[in-house]
């Protein structure tokens, strides 16, 4: 597992089948469920995740993995060293309100960083993936994975007095806002789920400030690819935003990504 060459690739194909239960549920009417801690559920979802996991126990054996239904079910994998999370639907309150803008998510963590990562969005049928390189690219639910068809991205540096935030288009507070204009941002975008680390990642954004609370599946995978395109994921003060945070449950304190 050190050679994280093409891990994000194997990711990729995993996400393209994954999309396909996703995007049966979404094409029709679905009941949406309430977790313990409140959030969302659908059938994609659980679907999704069951795929994703079978799928990764035959390519990354031995290899333990923090997934978020099943940790919404009560299983704690044990984790010392290497792991991998899995957000089978990222943003599923964008799923629910059909914009399209939700993710599957699959990273690999090693030495407590996300060393390769992939986001699909099955809905607007776009990849993107991260290892050592960054690429984005078209790709339908089931289709075959082909890096081919695929483009390099990389970050942009932030254009003097112009500088665009992305913002969760369910998660935007006050403090989040406040830490955007000490940065000196003069436009917001905003994008569901994972989808935001990704507008860094293409250079179509130079901040993404976060101060609603997260998992570690909901960013892993979309820190990944941005690190791979050029930027990088910090807490507010700068420090490193690390993962593996069992004595936290996996909850992601306040982070901000940045393009450079
Ligand atoms: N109170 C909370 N604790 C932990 N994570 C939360 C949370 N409220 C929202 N989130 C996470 O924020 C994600 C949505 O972020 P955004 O609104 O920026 O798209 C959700 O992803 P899921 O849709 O996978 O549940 C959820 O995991
Ligand atoms: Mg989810």
């Amino acid at each position: 597992m050190r050679d994280t060459d093409h891990i994000a690739r194997r990711f990729a194909a995993i996400c393209a089948r994954a999309g396909v239960p996703v995007m049966e549920v979404y094409a029709r009417p679905f009941t949406v469920g309430q977790k313990a801690d409140n959030s969302l559920v659908t059938e994609a979802d659980e679907r999704a995740e069951t795929l994703i996991l079978e799928a990764l126990a035959r390519d990354f054996p031995g290899v333990p993995v923090l997934a978020e239904e099943s940790f919404a079910a009560g299983l704690r994998p044990l984790i010392d060293g290497d792991f991998l999370l899995v957000d089978p639907v990222d943003g599923t309150k964008e799923f629910i309100s059909k914009n399209g803008e939700f993710t599957i998510n699959i990273a690999l963590v090693s030495g407590r960083r996300p060393v390769a990562g992939c986001v699909y969005a099955p809905a607007l049928e776009r990849i993107y993936l991260g290892d050592r390189e960054a690429w984005a690219g078209g790709l339908k639910p089931g289709g075959q994975f082909d890096l081919r068809a695929l483009s390099p991205i990389s970050t942009r540096s932030p254009r003097e007095g112009k500088k665009v935030a992305v913002m969760s288009r369910s998660h935007a507070d006050d403090t989040t806002r406040a830490f955007a204009e000490a940065q000196g941002v003069t436009d917001t975008v905003s994008a569901g789920s994972s989808l935001k680390f990704c507008l860094l990642a293409e250079g179509k954004a130079d901040i993404y400030p976060r101060f609603a609370p997260t998992r570690e599946w909901d960013t892993g995978a979309g820190h990944a690819v941005l690190n791979a395109a050029g930027g990088r994921v910090t807490d507010p003060d700068g420090r490193d935003f690390l993962y593996g945070k069992v004595e936290a449950d996996y909850l992601n304190g306040p982070f901000v990504a940045w393009a450079r």
